[in-house]
């Protein structure tokens, strides 16, 4: 990608950001047939039960960024997240969201927990995208969350054509998405504020952008594997 070179004035560096929509994985082949209306219905239940695996472990992700973040303010905040997906009791939380969609599309808890259709690209994806943030400096790891400035658009495409296009689905088990609608804002405003406080020379701008560029291969590589494992 050419974005690096264009990561050095304050402007050029949320635009080299911005620019990364460009491969975010809303343009991946197969989230393109989740919109149109094109999946089958073993191939949503393969996605719901692969991008679990993803859910459960983004609050570890962003536990190993607040182990790593000497800033209070920033923990303070940032601990909002680990909340947001686990809940503060049984029932609540976006994990257990995301066990209700499953449950919507027809798998039991049990199946998607115990991971028995998780194909290992998609570990090795998600895998990777959690060591990233526990060996990278937070900063960078922060950066790396900053593909969720893309996730809203994405989230209501996808409620808007789950509802079209899959009505067999009950639209209650959609709530996970409703909520990613408010988090998702609220949560990448911040990481900006963070990246964009902490980065001011080229060189941290310059390993910002690349730790979001990591981000988009890890969300397009994670499609590629669901991808292949249910193919039309
Ligand atoms: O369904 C999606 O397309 C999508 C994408 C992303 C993203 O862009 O990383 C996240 C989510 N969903 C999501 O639900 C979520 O909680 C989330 C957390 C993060 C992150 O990197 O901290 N990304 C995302």
């Amino acid at each position: 990608m050419t974005t690096t070179a264009t990561a050095t004035g304050a402007d050029g560096f949320v635009e080299a950001l911005r620019a990364h929509s460009r491969r975010y994985h809303d343009q991946h082949p197969f989230h393109v047939r989740m919109n149109d209306g094109r999946l089958s219905r073993p191939q949503i239940r393969g996605w719901v039960a692969n991008r679990f695996y993803y859910q459960e472990n983004i609050p570890r992700k962003d536990a190993a960024i607040l182990s790593n973040c000497p800033d209070l303010e920033v923990r303070r905040r940032w601990i909002r997240r680990i909340l947001d997906h686990d809940g503060t009791a049984a029932g609540e939380g976006g994990i257990e969201a995301w066990l209700r969609l499953g449950e919507a599309v027809g798998l039991t808890r049990e199946e998607v927990r115990d991971h028995r259709h998780l194909v290992p690209g998609v570990r090795f994806a998600v895998d990777a995208y959690v060591n990233f943030a526990r060996t990278r400096p937070w900063v960078e790891a922060v950066a790396s969350s900053l593909t969720e400035l893309f996730a809203p658009d994405l989230m209501a495409a996808r409620l808007a054509a789950f509802e079209r296009w899959y009505p067999w689905i009950d639209p209650e088990g959609l709530a996970y998405f409703r909520a990613r609608l408010e988090q998702a804002p609220r949560d990448c405003e911040h990481a900006l504020e963070v990246v964009t406080g902490h980065c001011l020379s080229a060189e941290s701008r310059a390993r910002a952008v690349g730790a979001l560029s990591f981000k988009c291969d890890v969300l397009w590589s994670l499609m590629d594997a669901v991808d292949q494992a249910y193919p039309e």
